[in-house]
């Protein structure tokens, strides 16, 4: 944990959805959970963090629970771009504009869209009982301030979503669709419920604790195979030949990995690298992967 403290300083704490903007750079905490009940924690593993990109493995496997291969695969594709979280290039160079993975912004807000429920409310709520579930806690929520600060700020995925809808790939309001997707980021965790959530995956997608199906494990396999090609975003790459463990990080230095058929990670620390990355986090996966031969490779 002191090897990576310092790595803190290098990095800058997200601030484009305002409220993020209020964490402290140099946190950092981790939590491993092996499925016998306890996590072993180092650093402050009950500090609340949102969820933001982390969600996206969420909600695809439940798009994928809802719908089936064929249908979300109508809607977004499999392969990595090489380009930022929230880029918009691909979209418009793609054919027919399909956005390229569901880990991109473009890609997560069409899973979104896929959600089953008669209104945000129940599918905010279904995805809610899903997330507490994988975690086995019960009590996790939404903050309400982080999804209204990055509601009030959400314009380059409101283009995202617009040019979508007018290509077809979804349908509906809009800015529905952004409450939606805005709530579902700011589901808020600790590090432990981040373990817990990496070892459900880990383990064919089973409750962590009372080892029942959650997920179907062949989802739970495609969904660690996207954390592989793109859960660092454009560092997947780099990530893989140097961690080499299927993960998902998000902008509020949030982390999570799953070693297959082993342990569930959960990191935070808020300061990010440039491409939208946990710096603290990166390094400490490194040199946990290096320690314990995790790499699935
Ligand atoms: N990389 C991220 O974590 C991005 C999630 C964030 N809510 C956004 O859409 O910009």
């Amino acid at each position: 944990m002191n090897k990576v403290k310092q790595f803190t300083k290098k990095g800058k704490v997200a601030d484009y959805i305002p409220a993020l903007s209020l964490a402290n750079p140099a946190d950092v905490a981790v939590s491993i959970y092996d499925g016998t009940n306890t996590c072993f924690s180092e650093g402050n593993h009950n500090q609340l963090f949102t969820l933001q990109s982390i969600s996206k493995v969420l909600t695809l496997a439940l798009a994928l629970m809802d719908h089936g291969e064929e249908v979300v695969f109508s809607k977004v594709g499999m392969e990595p771009t090489g380009d930022p979280f929230n880029s918009i290039s691909k979209l418009e160079s793609q054919i027919p504009s399909k956005p390229l993975n569901p880990m991109i912004n473009a890609g997560a807000l069409a899973v979104t869209s896929l959600i089953k429920g008669s209104s945000n409310e129940e599918k905010l709520s279904r995805l809610l009982d899903f997330v507490r579930e994988l975690s086995g806690n019960r009590s996790i929520q939404f903050n309400k301030e982080v999804a209204q600060s990055e509601f009030e700020t959400a314009d380059l995925n409101r283009a995202l979503s617009y040019f979508m809808k007018q290509h077809g790939v979804i349908s509906g309001d809009v800015d529905e669709l952004l409450d939606l997707y805005t709530k579902q980021c700011a589901i808020e965790v600790n590090c432990e419920d981040l373990a817990k959530i990496g070892y459900a995956l880990a383990h064919q997608g089973e409750h962590p604790n009372d080892k029942y199906s959650i997920i179907p494990s062949e989802i739970a396999r495609l969904v660690k195979t996207f954390m592989v090609t793109c859960g660092m975003y454009n560092a997947s790459g780099e990530f893989a030949i140097r961690v080499g463990i299927p993960a998902k990080s998000g902008v509020s230095g949030g982390v999570v990995g799953a070693v297959p058929g082993n342990i569930g990670i959960g990191i935070y620390g808020p300061a990010l690298d440039d491409k939208g990355n946990s710096i603290a986090g990166m390094k400490l996966l490194e040199l946990l992967s290096s320690r314990y031969q995790l790499s699935i490779f």
